[in-house]
C-alpha cells in the first residue's frame, strides 16, 4: 500500500525530528467561529497601552486561590502593571480588583478564553486554575474537567498563539510506587489521586506539545505553598498554614495529618521567585521541561516545635483525617531539584525557621493569644 507507506514515513519523520520541535509548523488549531460574547479589547477591566517589545503581555489563570494574586503583584512590579491580567471564575475582593487589571476566565470556555488572549495580545500565560488534592477526591468529575479538559484548552490556546506557558505541577504527581526520599525529577509517576493523575498529565501533554509544535511550555513541581495573606484551597498541606492562624487566634491548632507525616514545603515568596526565574530563563538553558523544586522538608510535630518557639503556649493535638492522610502517605518526602539548581541557578531563601519568622512578622504576632488575654 505506497499511499499508506508515504503517509507512515511522513509521520514517523516528524516525529523523530529535532527535539526542539522548532521544525514542526503544524499547530493543534480547532475549527471555531466567534464566540457570542466578545470581549472588547478595551473592556472595562482597564484599556492597556504597552510596548509589546519591552515586556510580556501576561494572563494569569485561576489567579484569585492562594498564589494567583501574589504571582500577579510580583508580575506586575517587573512588567508593568497593566501588563499583567488576573482572570478568574470568581468575584475579585475590591482590593485585588483595584490593584490591576482583572477579568472574568472561565477555562473551561475554549471561545472565551482565545478571545481573551487575543484582544489583549497575550504573550505569557501563567495557568493557575485547578482543584487541588482534597477537594479533588471530593469532586472527582469537576477536577477532571478543570484540571484535565481545562487544561487541553489552554495548551491549544498556547500552541495556536505562541504563547510561552507555565503550569504548575506538584509533588502529588507522585505515588507509592514513586522513590519518596528523595523525589527525582524522574522516576516512575502513578500517583493515586485525580490531582495526581491530572497533574502528570498536564506535564506529558505540555511536553508533548513543545516537542511535537514547539510549545515554550515551562512546569515546575511545587511543595506545599505556605502563605500569610491568602489561603488554601483545599490541599493536602493546608495544615501548614493553618497552624499559623489558629496559634495567633486561639493557641490551640488541631492538626489533620499524623504528627511525623513529612512533606516537602516552601514559603510563597521562594515559589513565585521560582516561577519567574524559569519564565525568564533563555531556553537553551532548559535541559528539561519540568521540573522538582525544593526548599525545605517538615512534619507537623517539627512545624509545632518551631511554632512553640513564638507561641510557646500553643497546644496541639491530633485528629487525622483518613483521606488527607492516605493521600500525604503516598507523596514524597524531600524532594530532589538538583537539575533546577544547576541548569537556571534555583535557590530557595527560606528554611524552617525564616519561614515561621516571616509569618508571625506578617501575620502580626502581637495579636497571639498569650497578649489576648
Ligand atoms: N498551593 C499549593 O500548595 C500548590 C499549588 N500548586 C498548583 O498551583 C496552582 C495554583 O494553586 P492555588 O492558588 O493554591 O490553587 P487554589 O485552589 O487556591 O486556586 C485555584 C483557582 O482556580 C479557580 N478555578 C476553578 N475552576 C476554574 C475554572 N473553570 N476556570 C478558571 N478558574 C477556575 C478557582 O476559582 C481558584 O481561585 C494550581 O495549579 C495548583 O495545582 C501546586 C503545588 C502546591
Ligand atoms: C501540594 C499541593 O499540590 C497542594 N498544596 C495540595 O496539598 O493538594
Amino acid at each position: 500500500m505506497p499511499v499508506v507507506k508515504t503517509v507512515s514515513r511522513a509521520v514517523s519523520q516528524l516525529l523523530q525530528s529535532s527535539g526542539c520541535g522548532c521544525g514542526i509548523s503544524i499547530v493543534p488549531v480547532r475549527c471555531i467561529g466567534v464566540s457570542p460574547r466578545q470581549v472588547a479589547s478595551d473592556a472595562s477591566f482597564h484599556s492597556v497601552s504597552f510596548s509589546e517589545s519591552d515586556h510580556p503581555r501576561v494572563l494569569i489563570t485561576g489567579g484569585l486561590g492562594q498564589l494567583g494574586v501574589g504571582l500577579a503583584k510580583l508580575l506586575r512590579k517587573r512588567f508593568g502593571k497593566s501588563n499583567v491580567i488576573l482572570s478568574d471564575i470568581r468575584k475579585p475582593p475590591d482590593n485585588v480588583f483595584h490593584s490591576g487589571p482583572f477579568i472574568f476566565a472561565d477555562i473551561l470556555d475554549y471561545k472565551n478564553l482565545r478571545e481573551i488572549v487575543v484582544n489583549n495580545r497575550i504573550t505569557w500565560l501563567f495557568h493557575y486554575s485547578a482543584l487541588l488534592s482534597a477537594v479533588g477526591e471530593a469532586n472527582v468529575p469537576l477536577a477532571r474537567a478543570v484540571n484535565i479538559t481545562g487544561l487541553h484548552n489552554v495548551l491549544d490556546i498556547a500552541a495556536e498563539h505562541n504563547l510561552r506557558l507555565f503550569v504548575p505541577s506538584t509533588i502529588g504527581a507522585f505515588g507509592p510506587t514513586s522513590p519518596r526520599d528523595p523525589t527525582p525529577d524522574l522516576c516512575i509517576q502513578r500517583p493515586r489521586t485525580i490531582y495526581g493523575v491530572s497533574k502528570v498529565h498536564a506535564e506529558l501533554m505540555g511536553e508533548y506539545y513543545h516537542y511535537r509544535y514547539g510549545l515554550d511550555f515551562r512546569c515546575l513541581r511545587y511543595p506545599g505553598i505556605i502563605s500569610a495573606d491568602s489561603q488554601p484551597g483545599g490541599g493536602t498541606t493546608d495544615y501548614a498554614v493553618q497552624i499559623f492562624h489558629d496559634a495567633i487566634k486561639t493557641g490551640k491548632f488541631q492538626c489533620n495529618l499524623k504528627p511525623d507525616t513529612r512533606l516537602p514545603m516552601m514559603y510563597i515568596d521562594d515559589c513565585l521567585k521560582a516561577t519567574l526565574e524559569v519564565m525568564e530563563v533563555p531556553a537553551e538553558a532548559l535541559s528539561m521541561r519540568t521540573y522538582n523544586i525544593s526548599a525545605m522538608s517538615f512534619t507537623p510535630e517539627e512545624l509545632a516545635q518551631e511554632v512553640q518557639k513564638h507561641i510557646p503556649e500553643l497546644q496541639v493535638t491530633y485528629n487525622v483525617d483518613e483521606v488527607r492522610q492516605a493521600i500525604a502517605d503516598n507523596w514524597p518526602m524531600n524532594f530532589d531539584d538538583r537539575n533546577a539548581r544547576r541548569d537556571w541557578g534555583w535557590k530557595h531563601d527560606y528554611d524552617l525557621p525564616e519561614l515561621v519568622t516571616t509569618m508571625f512578622s506578617f501575620l502580626g504576632s502581637d495579636s497571639r493569644i498569650a497578649q489576648a488575654n
